[in-house]
């Protein structure tokens, strides 16, 4: 079933009729980049307050969509109501997806004149949306490979199986409900549900005082790195669009906002669909497995309070690639780490972890500052170092043989991945190509200066002897070892 849209033309009469303030700025098609906000007459910044006559857009503070409207849309609509009973509460995000999932399923129910839902601004309002973001989660399968060996592989197929695990809760959750348990058989596929989360990601902002949200109007403001306008909440709580401070617009010219200007390439493109040429950004982030061999693997993993995970980078003061959870994992109870169970006030049992027989259970992120003052702090910092350039290694090995599918290959016409894709794919991988070759350069050096150390240098000669002698000692079971 198709969702409704609407011409862009209707949209002034819409904004008229929801009290939305276009003073200075009309929607138009912009050159590669969908919908964006042009200006009408030219724009200067002469001042910074939300109530100055130079606002270029006002959106009523009721028609914010955060999680306090869709509390307040559940009282209004006992269909929603149940819905979001049984599967909000949650976060923002699943709040706000859940009430676009139920406009969008309106707007599909359009053609029958049926109405499910009590009408709201939104329901007219998700017609001017696009129904395809270029983001990889709305990419074909073929399209999907061509990010193989970047640092998106990982990340894509983990929030398509995420949003497919959450779809199917949910239809799981209301199948005692006759109303919703025949809108998952007639109506509802995850497809709603992936665009819904392609909304919410690719167009929802924070604001200062509501939070997470998606404003309708300032949501058709495109991205530059040299933005031109941004966004603030004014006392009566409205949302208003402001010239930056030293910007000029001439009239016709695009009006656009920052989606933030430290995001990575990978972060743009799986958010947004698109990456940002004029970003000097060049990063990556890299999930890190504990070693297969170590006994601790499990344990290291649930202790550690952030994401298993390193960010490399490359930047005008060099290559950046700390990270504490890869000392956790090269730290070994003969160094002084170790786990203990204890039991906190309720019975609950807990892993508590400790470096030096201190408690550092809270502490796993400053863990390369905890080690700092050990003697044996060059020689963690080898282990660390060659850790990561084995995983750089992988990745650029990843990377590099990920290179012939879709672009060199000559894909089945029918499946033919779309040039944009194509060519966002082929920019993520040049940079991640970049990124990696900087930082396993900037270890092959480092490497070879704690190679150099002499704490280094008597560690290492230690450990040689042990296992000298080791070998020189006969095996106990020697003679008797027919295997
Ligand atoms: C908040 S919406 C902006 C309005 C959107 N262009 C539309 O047609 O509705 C964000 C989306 O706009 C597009 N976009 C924004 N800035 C862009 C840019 N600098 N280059 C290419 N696409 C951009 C991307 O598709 C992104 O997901």
């Amino acid at each position: 079933m198709a969702h409704s849209e609407l011409p862009l033309e209707a949209f002034p009469a819409w904004a008229a009729l929801n009290s939305v303030e276009f003073a200075n700025a009309e929607i138009r098609n912009v050159e590669g980049k969908g919908l964006g906000l042009v200006a009408k007459h030219d724009i200067t910044d002469a001042g910074h307050d939300a109530s100055s006559s130079q606002v270029i857009i006002r959106i009523p503070q009721d028609l914010i969509l955060s999680t306090e409207t869709v509390e307040v849309y559940a009282k209004i609509d006992r269909n929603f109501k149940q819905l979001f009973e049984i599967a909000g509460h949650q976060s923002t995000r699943i709040d706000i997806m859940l009430y676009l999932f139920t406009h969008i399923i309106q707007s599909k129910e359009a053609s029958s004149n049926t109405r499910l839902f009590v009408p709201t601004p939104w329901t007219e309002y998700i017609k001017f949306l696009p129904q395809y973001i270029p983001i990889p989660t709305m990419w074909t399968n073929e399209e999907r490979q061509l990010l193989k060996g970047t640092s998106l592989e990982a990340a894509l197929s983990a929030k398509l199986s995420a949003l497919s695990r959450e779809f199917n809760q949910i239809s799981e959750q209301v199948s005692d409900i006759p109303f919703w348990r025949d809108l998952f058989w007639d109506t509802v596929t995850v497809e709603d549900w992936i665009l819904a989360d392609a909304w919410y990601r690719s167009r929802c902002l924070e604001l200062p005082r509501a939070g997470h949200a998606m404003v309708p109007g300032l949501d058709m403001a495109n991205h530059s790195q040299t933005h031109s306008a941004y966004y603030d909440e004014s006392s009566d709580g409205d949302v208003v669009l402001l010239p930056s401070s030293g910007s000029r617009v001439l009239s016709g010219g695009e009006i656009t906002i920052s989606y933030g200007q430290a995001k990575s390439p990978a972060e743009m493109l799986f958010s947004y669909g698109f990456i940002d040429s004029d970003s000097s950004v060049k990063e990556l982030t890299l999930h890190i497995a504990p070693l297969p061999d170590d006994p601790l693997g499990g344990a290291k993993l649930r202790v550690y309070n952030g994401p298993p995970t390193v960010r490399l980078s490359l930047t005008e003061q060099g290559v950046q690639w700390n990270n504490p959870f890869l000392y956790l994992l090269v730290l070994n109870e003969e160094d002084g780490l170790s786990f203990r169970i204890a039991q906190d006030t309720s019975g609950e049992r807990q892993l508590v972890l400790f470096w030096q027989d201190e408690e550092i259970t809270d502490r796993t992120d400053e863990l390369e500052t905890l080690v700092q003052s050990h003697d044996l702090y060059q020689v963690f910092k080898l282990r660390a170092v060659a850790v990561l350039e084995e995983r750089v290694a992988m990745q650029l090995d990843r990377i590099s043989s990920g290179l012939s599918y879709g672009v060199t290959e000559q894909p089945q016409a029918a499946n033919q991945p779309r040039a944009e894709c194509m060519l966002a794919a082929e920019t993520l991988r040049d940079l991640e190509t970049q990124v990696l070759q900087g930082v396993a350069e900037a270890l092959e050096n480092e490497k070879a200066r704690l190679l150099l150390d002499a704490r280094v240098v008597t560690y290492l000669g230690s450990m040689e002897d042990a296992q000298n002698e080791q070998a020189s000692e006969p095996a106990a079971n020697e003679e008797d070892d027919f295997s």
